[in-house]
């Protein structure tokens, strides 16, 4: 099911885009939940804007639609400077990668989404330029052809990722500032449907909103996607109030499922179970079996499978718990069902 799926920014449709500007918050104090983050952030702003100076490089990575890139926009805000963004495989030789960090004004923010998928010579390229704020370009061609040092002005180069693990040290060290999203609560997922249905103007009443957010695997993206669905059910069934019987009849008829889980989370689950008889079984082997990167697993499936309790690592791989065997009516040790 589309809306229950956690799809990644660059998979959304430019519809989908536009709605997610829409409601996107702009500034710190309407970004929920991440508190530990969030509190961290705000010194380090503070500081850098006390001081005069560029904020120290930040990298944001998690699961996709947990606000990373919101978050990019939100630094640019706070810092009162401009943001240009960018992505990873968008930057394909040094030289482009030149032609934005001589653009940046002082203190600017340089956003790099993706930024595990830069190329080695892009990457190395960024190096001088994140440390001493110093870049080398060619001027010149032929036999006349030399480098020269240019220097840039401070900024902050903004990197988010959904797998950090592809990171190299190097690179990894260049960042001041490193934080780990994690996945929403209920409640905090419940103020942000709020907000964004005041954003969006439609009605939803907090029981409703409760509902979707239980069942939005812990994400922002999903929870959001929901409210949009449920307000075509509320306008056309209802009285255009979203309220707890359009949300009931909606989540069925768009198969959301009972507790947020998506498709390839429960697809991991089966596979464990009924392939793997429970597990234990390697990280490598379910890949396989689901047809999905090992590292795609391990960085955006399975950290919510193990936070809810479906799943446990164990020293000789993951196994499933009693909660993923009721969850998906099976029996622990009885008959596996079919396959998908
Ligand atoms: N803390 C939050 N408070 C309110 N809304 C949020 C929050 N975090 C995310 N959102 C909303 O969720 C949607 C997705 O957020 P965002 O695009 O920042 O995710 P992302 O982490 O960059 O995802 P990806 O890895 O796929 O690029 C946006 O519409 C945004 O408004
Ligand atoms: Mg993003």
């Amino acid at each position: 099911m589309a809306s229950s799926h956690v799809r990644p920014s660059d998979q959304l449709s430019s519809k989908d885009r536009e709605y997610e500007n829409t409601i996107r918050p702009q500034t710190i104090e309407d970004f929920a939940g991440q508190p530990s983050l969030i509190e961290n952030l705000r010194i380090f702003i503070k500081a850098a804007n006390l001081r005069g100076e560029a904020l120290d490089h930040v990298l944001f990575h998690g699961p996709p639609g947990l606000g990373k890139t919101t978050l990019s926009r939100i630094v640019a805000n706070e810092l009162g400077t401009s943001i240009k963004e960018t992505s990873g495989p968008v930057i394909e030789k040094p030289a482009d990668l030149a032609g934005l960090l001589t653009s940046l004004e002082p203190r600017d923010v340089l956003f790099i989404d993706e930024i595990h998928r830069l190329s080695t010579v892009v990457e190395e390229y960024l190096y001088a330029a994140m440390e001493d704020f110093k870049i080398d370009i060619m001027i010149d061609s032929g036999p006349a052809a030399r480098s020269i040092q240019l220097t840039i002005n401070p900024f902050t180069l903004v990197g988010a990722t959904t797998r950090s693990g592809l990171l190299t040290a190097p690179l990894l060290s260049r960042f001041g500032i490193k934080s780990r999203l994690e996945y929403y609560t209920a409640d905090v997922l419940q103020r942000i449907l709020l907000r964004a249905a005041g954003v969006l103007n439609v009605r939803i009443t907090s029981d409703a909103a409760m509902e979707i957010a239980r069942r939005s695997r812990g994400t922002p993206r999903i929870a959001n996607g929901l409210l949009r669905r449920m307000r075509d059910f509320a306008q056309v069934l209802g009285n255009g109030v979203i309220d707890m019987a359009i949300v009931e009849h909606g989540l069925r008829a768009l198969n959301v499922d009972e507790s947020g889980l998506d498709d390839m989370d429960n697809k991991i689950l089966l596979t464990l179970i009924d392939k793997f008889k429970g597990g234990p079984a390697g990280i490598s082997n379910i890949a396989t079996a689901v047809s999905e990167e090992a590292g795609t697993i391990e960085e955006v499936y399975e950290p919510f499978l193990i936070q809810e309790g479906y799943i446990i690592r164990t020293p000789r791989g993951r196994e499933a718990t009693e909660k993923a065997y009721k969850h998906l009516g099976r029996k622990k040790g009885g008959h596996s069902g079919t396959l998908f």
